[in-house]
């Protein structure tokens, strides 16, 4: 990573009006690579994201055995499937996560299919993040699980069968536990019940998963305190990746912020990304929201007011909303993401110390954040190595001179091309 490295994001001279395309959704790249990996045959996924956490996900597939080629400039994937046997003949593979929580949360449960051990590592970030409950979880179902370092964290090796039909965990501190289950469920003998006993945090990604799943051909019903996969088999097939929605809500932020207009295409009738209710936050606060039958327009009306919004379900979108309540004409009152905490890096603590940095009154709650707009003055944001950090605070840049980011190269996690888009806009 370029440590040192300093971008300047200089206020645009002119509100601005344009169609602007985001790379394709992460999460969704990520759960069809997995899918089309369990599948058996072989599956094409266009419009696919091509970024760090995805790299992350191909790299373990090939490690597991999975032969996965890309075409970067067609936004193509094609994955030759190898259905349960995922895995197996690789004696003892290591997968290399990265950064990458969606990558690490769902392998190992995949993974664990077959007797084969796996070892699953990521970057010094992802082993400070938790993974205690899906581990315990492995080990319920059947598996053998090894840390390799702290208990509950990575590095781990892991090695099946999965045997058992039923298990609960906690939904509060991380939905991609659930969703990690569930991927892996229809290739356990029995199926899988999965009980949630905790308020399950991040819901619509659990519903995404199923939804994705059924475009393979697999089975789920799902509730917020009880899944439910039969056993079954993942078909190959040819799917499309929506735009992402959470590198959507910078664009839609900075029409918001700077009383212009953007449109981003692409989104359909009934999106799979539950952060696509961002835009409905901006309209809380003043913003004109068209959802359209595959577009979304977002423009800003010179006026913002603070809202009081409970974020648990689009917790990705909250830094970004926190950089557009600087420009509100009351406070904004961020609740129910305390398992933001649990992030790329403490997000709460992270966005309040930068906009203190900025002079903005800023504090940090238990489960958020409240911020009392005002002007923030020049300032270099320091960005934890954290994508979101670095994408929100950019859209200060937008409108307030002075504004700089050190280690933009950090957005390559999600969104490569984030600060030339951003540039397009001038
Ligand atoms: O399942 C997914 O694709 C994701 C779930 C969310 O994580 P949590 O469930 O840990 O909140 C989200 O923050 C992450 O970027 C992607
Ligand atoms: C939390 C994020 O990613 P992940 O958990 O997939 O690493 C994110 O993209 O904001």
């Amino acid at each position: 990573m370029t440590d040192r490295e300093v971008r300047a994001v200089a206020p645009l001279t002119a509100p601005p009006d344009a169609e602007v395309p985001a790379p394709g959704s992460k999460s969704v790249t990520n759960r069809a690579l997995l899918c089309a990996a369990l599948a058996t045959g072989t599956s094409t996924l266009t419009g696919a994201l091509f970024a760090d956490d995805t790299a992350a996900m191909v790299g373990a597939l090939r490690d597991l055995g999975v032969a996965v080629d890309t075409d970067e400039s067609a936004a193509r994937m094609v994955v030759h499937g190898v259905g349960a046997a995922i895995g197996d003949g690789t004696g003892r593979a290591t997968v290399d996560a990265r950064q990458s929580g969606t990558t690490s949360r769902f392998v190992l449960p995949a993974a664990a299919l077959t007797a084969t051990p796996v070892v699953v590592d990521g970057s010094a970030q992802l082993r400070a993040r938790p993974f205690g409950p899906l581990l315990e979880a492995l080990v319920e179902l059947g598996a053998s699980v090894r840390p390799l370092d702290r208990p509950g964290y990575l590095p781990v090796e892991v090695a099946g069968p999965l045997t058992a039909r039923e298990v609960t965990i906690p939904g509060h501190l991380s939905s991609q536990f659930l969703s990690g289950l569930m991927l892996a469920a229809p290739l356990l003998p029995a199926g899988l019940a999965v009980r949630v006993a905790t308020p399950l945090v991040s819901v619509p990604y659990v519903r995404m998963t199923g939804r994705v799943m059924a475009a393979f051909g697999a089975g789920a019903d799902v509730t917020e305190t009880l899944v439910s996969v039969p056993a079954g088999a993942y078909s190959a097939t040819e799917y499309p990746v929506e735009p992402d929605a959470s590198a959507a809500s910078y664009l839609f932020a900075a029409a918001a912020l700077t009383g212009g207009r953007i449109t981003v295409p692409g989104f359909g009738a009934d999106p799979l990304q539950g952060d696509v209710a961002f835009v409905d936050l901006l309209a809380k606060m003043g913003a004109q929201v068209e959802r359209g039958a595959d577009e979304i327009t977002v423009r800003g009306t010179g006026t913002l007011h603070g809202i009081d919004v409970d974020m648990a379900d689009i917790s990705d979108t909250a830094q970004t909303l926190a950089a557009v309540a600087v420009y509100a004409d009351s406070p904004t009152r961020v609740r129910g993401i305390g398992f933001i905490r649990g992030k790329e890096t403490d997000r709460i603590a992270a966005v309040v110390t930068e906009l203190r940095r900025a002079g903005i009154d800023a504090t940090e709650d238990e489960d958020g954040f409240t911020i009392h707009p005002g002007p923030p003055r020049p300032t270099t944001f320091q960005t934890y190595d954290d994508h979101r950090m670095a994408m929100s605070l950019a859209l200060l840049g937008l409108r307030s001179p002075g504004i700089e980011i050190a280690d933009p190269g950090c957005v390559a996690k999600t969104f490569p091309t984030y600060f030339e888009v951003l540039d397009s806009l001038r």
